[in-house]
């Protein structure tokens, strides 16, 4: 009799163990997906208009954007404006500096920055260039035929590559929604992604020397035409690449434009605002 006892109180105190375990992970695994940073607090691009004299996005790149899902403009600022938001970039607290996902997905170290009060004058500038893309998204003509009804974050991502980064960052699409149904990636990334499911247009503004060379590697690539389902880039009709110039704004499509970064020899260095969109009835039909 005592040893039935004994051998259900051993039972009882196993199964607790294995639940209360249980539960922990499911709450971890939870926690950690609710954790993932969102770039919240967003304005009608109609407050930057006017910020950024004379726009830098261009009626011609809007179309080429239409056309072909990205644009790039070289020395869309000046090289002191570089250098300025570079110094203040590299002087944030180390604290601040975070990765964003797991090293063999992506090995840049990322910060988030705010268009406010303190933030020094060059990257302030360099926000609102790229804030300034949503404004003309919606004003230009011919407008842009993807998105309508655009919001810009007061945030921005700078993200550091230290030399030596050997996988870079992998491809992917910005906007986690094209691949990224629930019934494929399961409830847990399906809620990790949803601060991206909103995202239009990607914004990129390098923040290297003007000197960039072949040999630093470090591209951006992006795979033009590559199907809904092409993870890798095997189905791209072509590859663009990017070299990280100082300077240098890339602007694409982030629901539809897979993209990587390669693997880099010199420390590089880039500000990126993902402006917010809803999709056009007619794509949302296609789709
Ligand atoms: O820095 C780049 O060129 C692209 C980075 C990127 O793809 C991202 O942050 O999502
Ligand atoms: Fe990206």
């Amino acid at each position: 009799m005592a040893s039935r006892g004994k051998r259900i109180v051993q039972g009882l105190s196993f199964d607790s163990v294995a639940l209360f375990g249980l539960v922990a992970t499911c709450s971890g695994v939870m926690l950690e997906a609710y954790l993932t940073p969102d770039f919240e607090c967003s304005t009608p691009s109609d407050a930057c208009r006017g910020k950024d004299h004379p726009p830098l996005f261009l009626p011609s790149h809007i179309k080429q954007l239409n056309e072909v899902g990205y644009a790039v403009i070289s020395r869309a600022v000046d090289m002191g404006v570089v250098t300025d938001s570079r110094i203040a970039i590299d002087n944030v607290n180390a604290k601040d500096w975070m990765s964003m996902n797991s090293q063999e997905i992506r090995q840049d170290q990322v910060a988030i920055i705010r268009d406010e009060d303190g933030v020094d004058e060059g990257i302030r500038k360099i926000l609102s260039v790229l804030r300034g893309v949503a404004a003309q998204l919606d004003a230009a003509v011919p407008s842009y035929t993807m998105t309508h009804s655009h919001m810009v974050p007061l945030d921005c991502q700078v993200a550091v590559f230290s030399p030596g980064s050997k996988i870079g960052y992998r491809p992917h699409r910005d906007n986690a929604t094209l691949g990224h149904e629930l019934e494929k990636v399961g409830l847990v990334e399906y809620w990790r992604a949803r601060p991206y499911r909103n995202r239009a247009v990607t914004a990129i503004m390098y923040l290297n020397d003007s000197d960039w060379g072949d040999d630093d590697g470090g591209e951006l690539e992006l795979f033009i035409g590559a199907d809904e389902d092409d993870t890798v880039g095997n189905t791209a009709k072509e590859v663009v690449r990017v070299r990280p110039k100082g300077g240098t704004m890339v602007v694409f499509d982030s629901r539809r434009i897979l993209h990587t970064v390669n693997p880099t020899k010199a420390r590089r260095r880039a500000a990126t605002i993902w402006i917010e969109g809803e999709e056009r009835e007619e794509i949302r039909r296609e789709n």
